[in-house]
């Protein structure tokens, strides 16, 4: 089959060579029509003179001596004969026009877009006039020829006269208004253009004749203007420059004294111009009116949310207050205590403290002191295990200086720490009021702040800390703070969980916000190789965004989405509204353990390229080794999080930084997003409170599915060229039909309009070639089309069928 597709690429191009013409040989042959065509002119019409005459000597063609008195003589007389007395009668001129512009098209080397279209008309005219003429002019049939004189006959017999008359004037009509598009609207606006032109002809008039009446007396007035302007010009004798200017004011005031003269004739002109003016305007802007605010006018801005239009954000009275209810409790005793402590332990190592200031947090107080002048910070640093010795507390951080501040913080935990409740995070104002693409309320910083912030921004987060620190309830906050804040049109989850317990809650809103690969059952992925696929399947997805976006012109999803909502972007082309997308993977390292680069290429690449269209990473990990958190995820994930690790080789692998050792877990976190580290206590939100959260949103109305991911076609499945119909793609045809469509034969086409994976895309592709549809791989370029239209698809499909 390879075979066929060569040979037919070879024959075509020799085909086309053998048809192309020298510039030479087109002015050649381009004149020669072009003569031919004068020659039937004249030859046709000096027939209608002398076509009695020479009526004779038809017969007598080949008789030297016998002459006509045709002004082609006997070849004008033979081929007028045939075209006008046999033919179409004077109609037969319309021939002598259309090979004239054939010619004339060939000489000049223009090109054919058009020819056969005037052609046609060409003979429809000749068909409708020799008609009409043999119907009118019976009397005369040389004006309608034989043609028209028997089709007139034939049609009478069938239909008689009147029906011949009506078939006339609907030719009338069709060539009116296919040909020279006259429709009623054409005419009425005509009409108006001709009388608003007639009234302005008949007002300029008037106004020609009042001005006339007064410009006698103006132009007087303008010559005495003009010379006082002269005489004081140059009397003056100052440059050129500042003589004009002096001129324009002086006339000007001159001019503005006679207000009976000049300005109502200018008036008068105002007056007559402006209504031509506007009603040009208001016929700019139907033409130029954009479809899609028009789109926006009829229906409103696109609205994501419309096709889950009831549904409910959960309610906050489905978390828990975990018996916090008046914030922080504050022990006067245990703060004055702590400070005692510090205070004296810096005098025993001969450090004095100038000021010492406490905020206290809900896990732990720090205690800012500002030392003595001349004291080295470093010294202070190097105290921090006698400092966590004389204090008998465990989770001490020192901060030597706190950045921005020029103070040195010592972080020491409070003896009974207060649970960040998630239902105090999600409701403070902070995150109620963020106007972030995909807030996530963490938990509360040291100063008691709650801290929000965008994973779209971050813009991939890694999650690291030993086991038992507070990982899964962090993944729950994440999870909980966007689904308090989005719609499930808005953002959806792909959910990767090795340890099948942490996040099947998550299963019952998996028609809302889950997102999976098309054949799987079940929206978690559990299962390795599924990892892979749906790890490939979102690097699929990524291409095909930034597709969209590249047809979109625009560089991120937030812009996209904006223009999409706008109705700017075409549905028929492809674009829909695109959902943010958050790939939560739990246990990364058992992962990276056992699937190794095949986990962490498609990783990388996301992390690398998938910010700007939406998808989103968040890896969760309990040993944060370099083997698993490895120098190119590191590289690509600059927002981290720190959970309570075992050694300070963990915290440094994680953050680049210690002091995550140093925490106390139940928590406790550190968070990085570059430089500065945020010690925060993580909100708590445990599994009774995401069971009902998820209860409440998988109880309302749902889409049909979960959201689909392209699918993925495992690199094994290999390609060949064989046209075996049996083994075709089931959206061959489809395929088949998109491309012959749209006469561009590229996968990435077919990814799109039939939502599939590149590869399956590239196979379809390969099979169509197969098939003789489209051409072979052409590098960049997309394939050509050997298929030219619908219809002879079709009779492809039914060749194939016998
Ligand atoms: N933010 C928090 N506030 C209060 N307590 C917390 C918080 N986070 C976790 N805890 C406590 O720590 C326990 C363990 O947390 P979690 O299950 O999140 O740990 P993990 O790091 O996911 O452990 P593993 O890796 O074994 O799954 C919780 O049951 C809870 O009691």
């Amino acid at each position: 089959m390879a075979k066929k597709s060569k040979s037919s690429k070879s024959t075509t191009p020799k085909k086309k060579a053998s048809l192309k013409l020298s510039k030479q040989n087109k002015i050649i042959l381009g004149s020669l029509i072009m003569l031919f065509s004068v020659a039937l002119f004249f030859a046709f019409i000096s027939f209608f003179f002398t076509w009695q005459d020479d009526q004779s000597l038809l017969s007598e063609f080949s008789n030297r001596n016998q002459e006509a008195k045709n002004l082609l003589n006997k070849f004008g007389a033979a081929i007028s004969h045939l075209f006008v007395y046999k033919g179409f009668g004077i109609a037969a001129l319309i021939f002598t026009f259309l090979f004239f512009i054939s010619g004339l098209r060939l000489f000049l080397s223009l090109t054919k877009t058009g020819l056969l279209r005037k052609w046609i008309w060409g003979l429809v005219f000749v068909i409708w006039i020799s008609l009409s003429l043999g119907f009118f002019a019976e009397k005369r049939p040389l004006l309608g020829g034989l043609v028209g004189y028997e089709m007139n006959d034939f049609m009478q017999d069938y239909i008689g006269k009147l029906g011949v008359v009506l078939l006339l004037i609907f030719g009338l009509v069709v060539i009116l208004v296919r040909l020279f598009k006259l429709t009623p609207d054409h005419i009425s606006e005509y009409y108006k253009n001709k009388k608003s032109a007639i009234s302005k002809e008949f007002n300029e008039k008037d106004a020609a004749e009042t001005y006339s009446e007064e410009e006698i007396e103006a132009l007087i007035q303008k010559e005495e203007k003009q010379k006082v302007v002269d005489t004081y010009t140059h009397k003056k004798d100052i440059p050129v420059m500042e003589t004009k200017t002096e001129t324009k004011t002086e006339t000007k005031t001159i001019i503005d004294k006679d207000f009976e003269v000049t300005i109502p004739v200018e008036e008068d002109v105002v007056e007559e111009e402006l209504p031509m003016e506007v009603e040009k305007i208001v016929e700019e802007g139907e033409e130029t009116d954009n479809l899609a605010s028009k789109l926006v006018e009829d229906y409103g801005e696109f609205d994501p949310t419309l096709e889950l239009g009831n549904y409910k954000f959960p309610t906050i009275d489905l978390l828990d207050q975990h018996g916090v209810t008046g914030g922080i409790t504050i022990n006067q005793e245990e703060l004055e205590e702590n400070k005692n402590k510090i205070v004296e332990t810096l005098k025993n190592y001969k450090i004095g403290i100038a000021q010492i200031k406490a905020t206290i947090g809900p896990t732990v107080t720090l205690y800012e002191i500002v030392p003595e002048a001349g004291v080295r910070i470093s010294k202070i640093k190097n105290l921090e295990d006698d400092i966590a010795l004389s204090l008998a507390a465990l989770g001490i951080r020192i901060i030597a200086p706190i950045p921005g501040k020029g103070t040195i913080g010592i972080e020491v935990p409070n003896k009974n720490a207060t649970i960040v409740s998630m239902r105090s995070v999600i409701t403070s104002s902070k995150f109620q009021k963020a106007e972030m693409q995909l807030p996530i309320a963490f938990g509360k910083t040291i100063s008691n702040e709650t801290f929000v912030v965008d994973l779209a921004k971050m813009p991939h987060l890694l999650m690291a800390g030993a086991t038992g620190q507070g990982k899964s309830v962090g993944l729950n906050a994440v999870l909980t703070s966007l689904l308090y804040k989005k719609h499930p049109a808005e953002v959806k989850f792909v959910l990767i969980d090795p340890k099948k317990v942490e996040l099947t809650l998550f299963n019952k809103i998996e028609r809302h916000f889950l997102a999976k690969l098309p054949d799987s059952e079940d929206a978690i992925i559990t299962d390795n190789t599924k990892v892979i696929h749906t790890l490939n399947s979102l690097c699929i997805e990524m291409d095909n965004r930034y597709e969209l976006l590249k047809m979109a012109l625009v560089r991120n999803i937030k812009e996209y989405n904006v223009k999409f909502k706008a109705r700017k972007l075409n549905p028929n082309d492809g674009h829909m509204f695109l959902p943010y997308i958050v790939l939560v993977i739990d246990e990364f390292a058992d992962l990276i353990m056992t699937a190794g680069k095949e986990v962490e290429t498609p990783i990388a690449r996301l992390a690398q390229l998938a910010r700007a269209i939406g998808i989103h990473l968040i890896i969760a990990t309990q040993r944060p080794s370099v083997n698993v958190i490895t120098g190119i995820i590191k590289a690509n994930f600059p927002a981290r999080i720190a959970f309570r690790v075992t050694s300070k080789i963990d915290s440094r692998t994680i953050l680049d930084a210690q002091g995550a050792d140093q925490l106390i877990g139940r928590g406790d976190m550190l968070y990085t997003q570059g430089n500065d580290v945020t010690r925060i206590q993580c909100a708590f939100v445990d599994t009774p409170e995401v069971a009902k959260i998820v209860e409440f949103i998988g109880s309302q109305r749902a889409y049909p599915d979960a959201h689909l991911l392209p699918e993925y076609v495992g690199e094994d499945s290999g390609t060949s060229l064989d046209n075996n119909i049996t083994d075709r793609d089931a959206l061959f045809r489809e395929a088949a039909e998109v491309i012959v469509i749209a006469q561009q034969g590229s996968a990435s086409l077919i990814q799109r309009k039939l939502k599939l994976g590149y590869n399956r895309a590239g196979r379809i592709i390969d099979q169509l070639e197969a098939a003789g549809i489209v051409g072979p791989f052409e590098g960049s370029k997309a394939r050509q089309v050997y298929v030219t239209d619908m219809a002879a698809l079709e009779v492809i499909f039914n060749n194939e069928k016998k």
